[in-house]
This record gives structure tokens, C-alpha cells and sequence, in this order.
């Protein structure tokens, strides 16, 4: 870098040569300055002149402006250093955690091999429990496709026996339940504040109660408005605190939703861990997720307890909020299950969003504009349609990476495949801070520094299907969305000859 210098009408320049990265060294920056003050020492600044003046003002600005580069360079090196280290804290903990699961399989034999680390580390939750609660339904979850009668499933759709690669195992088949023991404990979750659901909730516990003689359970405030109306409801289970939610699972054979996919979208929620078989029942205005009619609700409920049925296993996304300010990994927030979609967005903020987006190692983008969707396939036809997304039947795995309102012509959305990791960060010049939203609820601040972590859950959420899950999804897409709706074209008219 050359240093400054003062051309013959007295101006002060400062040239610099530019290197690859568009950075400034900050070395050369530290010794330009130093020649800076230099100068000014050596300068008269007693002298009248008021050109000198004017330009000993001009070289302390200069000088100023060159410390700031310096030690702004400097600090950012230091922040990418320790986000490089807290990455590669994570890629170590992940690592360790897939060998724990690959000696896990190796330990237990091709059978228990099959079986997915979730599964291994619920089962240790589940130890935990006390006897009493041990009485849980068991059922029996296979794939089925037509003509096929087998409930084998490979794991490995890809096979590379003797050189040959071959894709003959499909992941996507149906999935079918039916139940070894007799479901006995229901869980029935409702829409708050609608008197229709209140009352079709009251007639449901009824029926359960006393025609399938099952135990159930209600959020605290269903058994108050319930215990107001007749002290019959008594029997009616709840739970007092956090802790007994998040021994739930363990007691409960089904799920039962009355309301729109809010409700759905809320009984998953209530599951930070493995969730059993959800019945969604449509009392809301679209139902996408929600495809038993109310009225039947007795046939439907009959059948399903007598199983087997269809299920869609929908996935679900864990987001984890790494806050620039935590010392080590340890320090950050618990993960978040999300059904549908996180959102990071600009909030109240009038500037535009600037969210560096990471794919495993991989740079994927700077998004500028609104903000960022990374949806589930369920969520599909939620936020990330509204904003250009496509759709994509639950059952397919992978993840949605669609930018809301991005100030670029050639953003297009993206579906990238289940098994990434993906780090989505605010960058520390960025001019506001982002939000996160997790399914349209819990908005968390994400400050400069800060970053969100999304990848495919291990626990996902077992919907009943109507008919089935590819029935199902086209049904909600015609009748929910009115896709492609259109008047046919009358025969008459002109035509091809
Ligand atoms: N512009 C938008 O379309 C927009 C904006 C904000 C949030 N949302 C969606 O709302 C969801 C939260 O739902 P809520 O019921 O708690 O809020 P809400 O009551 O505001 O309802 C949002 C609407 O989205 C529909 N919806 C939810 N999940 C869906 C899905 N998987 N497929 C198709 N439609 C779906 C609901 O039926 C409802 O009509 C968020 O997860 C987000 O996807 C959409
Ligand atoms: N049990 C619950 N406790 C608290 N909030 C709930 C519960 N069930 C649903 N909600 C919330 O209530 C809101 C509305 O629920 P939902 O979407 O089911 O009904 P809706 O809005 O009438 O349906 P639709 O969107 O189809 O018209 C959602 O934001 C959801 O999160």
C-alpha cells in the first residue's frame, strides 16, 4: 500500500492497492496510519495558514477512518474465527452422535439395525416411566403398496450389489398401522373459544366413554369447561405441569384434533418427542392437514380403533437458535419441532433482510428481501405456497428453502433433500436484526451473529388418512385450494382438422 501523499494543490489522497478479497490488510492499514501521524507531526500546525489547517484536519479524518478499518477487519476476523469453531463443535457432536448409533446397530443385530437412533433414544425416555403408565396400545406399522403383500421394507432404496446400481425399493409406499393390543387412552385436543367444537367434544368423550370404554385425556382448560357444564366429566384425565406433557406419549394410544390445521399444527407441538397417531377432525375453514368430517365422527372413530389404517408419517423440521453470544454449544436454546415451516424474517424492521444461508459446508446464498421459508413437505401448501413455493405431497422427504418476496428476479425457490443440514445466519454487518417464527407462533429475535440450525427431525408426526395419503393430498389440494380450477373448453369451436 502506498503511502498518502499531498499533490501540488494541496490535497490530501491516500491510494490504495486493492487485494483479492476486497479487504483492506489491516497491517498496511496500522502503518498508514502511522505515516499519517507522521506527517502531522512533522507538519507546522502552529502556522496561520489556513490551508495547512483545513489539511491537518483532512489527514486526522483520514487517519481516523484508516484505525476504524483496521480494527473493524480485526474483529470480524475474530467472529469468524469463533463461528467456525462453534460450527465445527456441532459437525463433531454430530458426528459422534451417528457413530453412537452405527456401533448401536452393529451391537444389536440386523433387526434392531433397522431400527432409527429416535427410536433407541425414546426408548430410553420411555424407561423412565413408571408401570402404571406401561399399558400403552402397541401397534404394527408396514409398508403397503398395491399387489404387494409383503411388510418387508429396505432401508436402502439404493442397492450396489455386484456393480449394479439399482433403485428397485421405493421409499414413498403407503404406510399402514394396525394395532397389536386395544388402544385405550385417547387424547382429544381442541380449537379454543368455538362453541361448535365444545360441544362435539363433550358428545365425543361421551361416546368414547361409554361405547368403547376408553380413558381420555383434555387440556386443563377443556376439563374446566367441561367439569361447568356436569360434574359427569369428572373421570376426564388432565395434567398439571410441563413435565406430565412430556410424558404423554407414553400413556396415549391416539390423538384426536377438533379444529382447523391451527389444532394440528398445535398437538404436534405438544410432542417434543416421539408422537402416536394423530385423527384429525375438521372444524376449521380449510382443513388441509384435517380430513375426517365431524359428523361422521363416530363411523370414522370405529373404524380407526379397529385399525388397520392409512397413515401419512409427515415430517418434521428441528430448529435449533445459536446465539452469537453463547460460550460453547451447551449455551444454546433446546431444539424446536416444527410441522410446517420456520420463517426468518424481517419483523417490524423497514430494511431489507440479509440471512446467509449454508448447506452442510456448502455456501448456498445471501437472501435480501422479506425473508426465508424452510418448510417441511406438509407445510408445502401453507406459508411457502403463498410465497411461491411448490407443492409437494407430504409424504416425499426433503426440505423447502423459499425466500419471501426476495429483491432479486432470479431467486427460485429450491427443494433440497432430507438428510442436510442447513445454518441460516445473520451477518454482523447486517442492518437489522431477523425473526424467527416457528409454525406462525414463538417469534425469537435473531441478533447480528446470531444463527438458526434446521434439519430433518427424527420424530415425525403419524396423521390418519381418510382414504390414503396420496388420496388425501389431492382431495385437500381440489377442495381446499380449488387447484386448477378452470371452466372446460366447449367442443365447439375451432380445432385441429
Ligand atoms: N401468507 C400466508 O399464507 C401465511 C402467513 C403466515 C402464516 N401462514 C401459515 O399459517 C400457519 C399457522 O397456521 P394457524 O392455523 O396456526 O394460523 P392461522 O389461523 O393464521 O391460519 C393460517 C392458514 O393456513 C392454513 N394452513 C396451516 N397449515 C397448513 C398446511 N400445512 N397446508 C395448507 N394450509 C395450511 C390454515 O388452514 C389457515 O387457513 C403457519 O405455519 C404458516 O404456514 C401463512
Ligand atoms: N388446543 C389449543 N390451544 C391453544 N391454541 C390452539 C389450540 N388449538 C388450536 N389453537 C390455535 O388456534 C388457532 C386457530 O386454530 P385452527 O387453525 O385449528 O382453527 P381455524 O383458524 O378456525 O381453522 P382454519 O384456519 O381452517 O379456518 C391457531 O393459531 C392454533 O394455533
Amino acid at each position: 500500500m502506498a503511502p498518502s501523499k499531498v499533490n501540488s494543490a494541496g490535497d490530501a489522497s491516500v491510494s490504495c492497492s486493492q487485494p483479492e478479497n476486497g479487504f483492506l490488510n489491516s497491517l498496511s492499514l496500522l502503518s498508514s496510519e502511522k505515516a499519517v501521524q507522521e506527517l502531522l507531526q512533522q507538519s507546522p500546525l502552529q502556522s496561520t495558514d489556513d490551508h495547512l489547517i483545513e489539511f491537518s484536519d483532512a489527514m486526522r479524518t483520514v487517519a481516523k477512518a484508516l484505525r476504524r478499518a483496521a480494527e473493524g477487519k480485526a474483529s470480524a476476523q475474530a467472529e469468524a474465527a469463533e463461528w467456525k469453531r462453534k460450527y465445527e463443535l456441532e459437525r463433531a457432536r454430530n458426528l459422534h452422535l451417528e457413530h453412537k448409533e452405527q456401533s448401536h446397530r452393529e451391537n444389536n443385530g440386523d433387526d434392531e439395525g433397522q431400527r432409527t437412533w429416535a427410536a433407541h433414544q425414546m426408548s430410553n425416555l420411555n424407561r423412565v416411566v413408571p408401570n402404571k403408565f406401561a399399558r400403552k396400545a402397541s401397534f404394527k406399522l408396514s409398508w403397503w403398496c398395491k399387489g404387494d403383500q409383503s411388510d418387508q421394507h429396505k432401508h436402502d432404496i439404493v442397492s450396489f450389489e455386484r456393480g449394479n446400481i439399482t433403485t428397485a425399493e421405493r421409499s414413498s409406499k403407503q404406510i399402514s398401522l394396525k394395532w397389536e393390543s386395544q388402544p385405550q387412552t385417547v387424547i382429544i385436543l381442541t380449537k379454543p373459544n368455538s362453541t361448535s367444537v365444545r360441544i362435539l367434544c363433550a358428545e365425543m368423550i361421551r361416546w368414547l366413554r361409554e361405547q368403547k370404554k376408553l380413558d381420555i385425556y383434555v387440556e386443563p382448560r377443556v376439563r374446566a369447561e367441561l367439569l361447568t357444564e356436569s360434574s359427569y366429566y369428572n373421570f376426564v384425565h388432565t395434567w398439571k405441569d410441563e413435565t406430565e406433557i412430556m410424558l404423554l406419549h407414553t400413556k396415549v394410544d391416539l390423538v384426536v384434533t377438533l379444529g382447523g390445521d391451527g389444532t394440528v399444527l398445535w398437538a404436534a407441538s405438544m410432542f417434543k418427542g416421539s408422537v402416536p397417531p394423530v385423527v384429525p377432525f375438521s372444524l376449521g375453514s380449510l382443513g388441509f392437514m384435517t380430513p375426517f368430517h365431524s359428523e361422521r365422527y363416530r363411523e370414522y372413530l370405529d373404524s380407526i380403533l379397529k385399525g388397520p389404517i392409512s397413515i401419512t408419517l409427515r415430517h418434521r423440521l428441528q430448529c435449533h437458535v445459536i446465539r452469537e453470544a453463547a460460550k460453547n454449544e451447551y449455551e444454546t436454546e433446546g431444539p424446536i419441532l416444527v410441522l410446517n415451516e420456520v420463517t426468518i424474517d424481517r419483523g417490524i424492521s423497514s430494511y431489507l433482510t440479509n440471512l446467509e444461508c449454508y448447506c452442510d459446508n456448502s455456501f448456498v446464498t445471501c437472501v435480501q428481501g422479506d425473508g426465508l421459508i424452510l418448510s417441511t413437505t406438509s407445510g408445502s401448501t401453507a406459508y411457502s405456497l403463498a410465497a411461491g413455493g411448490s407443492m409437494v405431497h407430504p409424504q416425499v422427504p426433503g426440505i423447502l428453502f423459499t425466500p419471501i418476496c426476495p429483491h432479486s428476479l432470479s431467486f427460485r425457490p429450491l427443494i433440497l433433500p432430507e438428510h442436510v443440514t442447513l445454518r441460516v445466519q445473520v451477518p454482523f454487518n447486517s442492518r437489522s436484526h431477523a425473526w424467527a417464527s416457528f409454525d406462525g407462533k414463538d417469534r425469537k429475535r435473531l441478533a447480528a451473529g446470531d444463527a438458526l440450525v434446521c434439519s430433518m427431525a427424527p420424530w415425525p408426526v403419524p396423521t390418519a388418512c381418510q382414504v390414503d395419503s396420496t388420496s388425501d393430498f389431492l382431495n385437500s389440494i381440489h377442495d381446499g385450494l380449488h387447484w386448477n380450477l378452470r371452466k372446460t373448453q366447449s367442443f365447439d369451436g375451432p380445432r385441429d382438422t
